[in-house]
């Protein structure tokens, strides 16, 4: 009898649990729940709603139960970085702060005077990011030490919730190596590291790997589900869970298309090049100790925000074909500039660049939207420019995957821009990648190759190429 599994993958627009077994040699998938995921502002610091996304997701499990399924097991993956401290009873000590918080503003040079930058990406390889969870400990530390001294357990936010399903604490690979405290090297957190920033490393749990069978559902979940169900360690950061369902890794690039879009290759090694350096690539950490070679692109929260500042009036389809009908404006943004990681107004962020750059200044929601889509692709290009710099070798493919895999505009511009062949697909990549975690966890796929056959039998891609411009 095949196993069943449900994935549970939040982003930081949206989550969702989708159900998966494998059936005719094909895996198949169940949309099960489905909610919003947003920051909200809790008193000085933007935040994550942690408490709304663990009741989403106990309402998922039930609704496992109405829908007559019975999942072997549960696997949490969600976004990087972020944590949450719980004090020696178990409770937690500070709000789940989003990493789109001000409080790390500064405090990545103030690292710096502790140890170069050149020394900390030498050891942990991850590239340089303000709200990486190595500076927003350094922020704790400096304007609340007393949160941090009675801290006994730090989680990353799939972490928090497999406590609260468990009771268990456990720190697994691929995220902690997203805080920039976890050594490329020996692959454990980095105690020196911790001790000259002057954070506590006992608060830190030994790390995981994927596919470890964290433990059971507490006695109270399985009286309130009517059922008991394995917990797993996916890749519980959604982007390493994200790049396990890309195809085929063979000579391509990858793009994580979702909020973030995170672009890059799969390497058996860390690559910590001056080169990568100066280009801020990082070497997060894989399923089987592969390494996510990738950098951070501003990605689709910029679509999104310009989408909510429009009062949400515009569903994103709607948004690409104005963008398609703006079809004169060229005006582009940099949008990895600081500026778009968390304005008060998108829109206005970007129109005021358009001005400080003696550009034309979008003004319809068309000329909105194409200037992001046109300055994301600007920015993908620049990216694998310095991927092939880096490798010396020109990729012949790109994989998209994710939400934004369904933006079929954007998937043709980038095919057009870097004349790749593009791979768009599947959308529910995260998930996927989940669930196959958990399949191989209880016995039922032998290996990431068979797990990756079995995702390009299971899901269709769209293939772009680029199209010539007709000469009349
Ligand atoms: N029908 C669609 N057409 C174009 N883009 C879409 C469509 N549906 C979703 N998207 C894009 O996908 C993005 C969400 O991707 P997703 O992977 O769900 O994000 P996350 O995991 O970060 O919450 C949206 O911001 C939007 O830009
Ligand atoms: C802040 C991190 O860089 C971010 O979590 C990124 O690593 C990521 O995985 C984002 O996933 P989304 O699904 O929210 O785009
Ligand atoms: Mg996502």
């Amino acid at each position: 009898m095949t196993k069943h599994c449900v994935a549970v993958d939040i982003g930081a627009s949206s989550g969702r649990l989708i159900a998966g077994h494998i059936e005719n040699g094909t895996l198949q998938l169940q949309e099960v729940h489905r909610f919003e995921n947003k920051i909200v502002q809790k008193g000085n610091h933007f935040c994550w709603e942690v408490d709304t996304l663990f009741a989403e997701i106990k309402k998922g499990i039930h609704k496992c139960r109405e829908l007559g399924l019975q999942p072997e097991s549960i696997g949490i993956d969600t976004w990087a970085v972020d944590f949450v401290l719980l004090d020696e009873d178990g409770n937690p000590l500070t709000d789940a702060v989003s990493y789109r918080d001000p409080r790390t503003d500064g405090m990545m040079e103030e690292v710096f005077n502790i140890i170069s930058k050149e020394r900390l990406y030498l050891e942990t390889g991850i590239q340089f990011q303000k709200f990486n969870t190595i500076y927003q400990l350094y922020a704790l530390k400096q304007s609340n030490p007393e949160i941090l001294e009675k801290a006994k357990a730090f989680l990353m936010i799939p972490e928090y919730f497999n406590y609260l399903l468990t009771g268990k604490k456990a720190n697994e690979y691929t995220n902690a190596t997203s805080t920039q405290l976890v050594n490329a090297f020996t692959k454990k957190w980095d105690k020196e590291l911790l001790g000259q920033l002057g954070i506590n490393p006992d608060m830190f749990q030994d790390i995981q790997m994927p596919k470890t069978i964290l433990g059971n559902l507490t006695e109270e979940l399985v009286e309130e589900f009517g059922f008991d169900m394995k917990v797993v360690l996916p890749a519980t950061h959604d982007t390493g869970s994200a790049v396990l369902s890309v195809p085929s890794l063979e000579d391509t690039i990858y793009i994580s298309s979702g909020t973030w879009s995170l672009i890059g290759v799969e390497n058996p090694f860390p690559i910590c090049v001056p080169k990568a350096l100066d280009y801020n690539f990082t070497n997060e950490g894989g399923m089987d100790y592969r390494y996510r070679f990738l950098k951070n692109i501003m990605g689709l929260w910029m679509i999104q925000e310009v989408r909510r500042n429009y009062n949400n009036q515009y569903s994103f389809a709607e948004l690409v074909q104005l963008a398609q009908e703006a079809a004169d404006f060229r005006s582009i943004v940099n949008v990895d500039d600081a500026r778009f990681l968390k304005p008060d107004n998108m829109i206005k962020a970007i129109q005021n660049y358009c001005r400080e750059t003696e550009q034309a200044v979008p003004s319809t929601v068309g000329e909105v939207a194409k200037c992001v889509f046109d300055s994301l692709v600007a920015s993908y290009e620049k990216a694998i420019g310095e991927i092939e710099e880096i490798f010396e070798k020109e990729f012949k493919t790109i994989h998209i995957i994710g939400g934004g895999c369904q933006n079929e505009l954007l998937n043709q511009k980038i095919a057009d821009a870097t004349n790749k062949t593009v791979y768009a697909g599947p959308v529910e990549a995260t998930a996927i990648g989940n669930l196959v975690a958990q399949l191989m966890a209880l016995g039922e796929i032998d290996n990431l190759n068979e797990a990756r056959e079995l995702i390009q039998q299971s899901f269709e891609v769209k293939t772009f190429e680029k199209i010539e411009a007709c000469i009349n």
